[in-house]
């Protein structure tokens, strides 16, 4: 386990993807995140477990946005609308190493919306 105050450089993007800090890495589990862990997954940038917003002097200003409205966004778009890939396709989760983690393949889907009253 990474000490919670370490000064090693670490490389932020590698540890959310560490065997010795996440088992099974590549799994999509978000249980991890439920409530009742939630405590251990502080990403505020002073836990280097899982830095999504960097940490230190550059952590990203817009948390506090992020936090209040990236939740409601995604109930709201997925509330409001059924996402359906073209027929015969799956989702390839495989990814592309880069700056930025990419998905090897983008997934192209078709919103249909789900109330006939939904206005946006
Ligand atoms: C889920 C949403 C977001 C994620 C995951 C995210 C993530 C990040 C990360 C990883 C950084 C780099 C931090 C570092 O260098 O250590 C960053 C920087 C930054 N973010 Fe965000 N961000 C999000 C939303 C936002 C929003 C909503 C805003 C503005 C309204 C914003 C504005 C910025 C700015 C201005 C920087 C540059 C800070 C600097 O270099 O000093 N971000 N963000």
């Amino acid at each position: 386990m990474i000490p919670k105050h370490s000064h090693v450089f670490l490389n932020m993007w590698s540890v959310c993807m560490d065997p010795r800090v996440w088992e099974n890495p590549s799994e999509f589990r978000p249980d991890w995140f439920l409530k009742d862990n939630a405590e251990n997954f502080d990403y505020i940038g002073n836990n280097f477990q899982f830095p999504p917003f960097g940490s230190g002097r550059r952590v990203c200003p817009g948390l506090p946005l992020a936090e209040r409205m990236v939740m409601y966004l995604l109930a709201t778009l997925l509330h409001s609308f059924e996402l359906r890939l073209p027929k015969g396709e799956a989702v390839d989760l495989s990814e592309k190493f880069g700056i930025l983690m990419r998905k090897s393949t983008p997934s192209i889907a078709t919103p249909y919306q789900r109330f006939r009253s939904c206005n946006i």
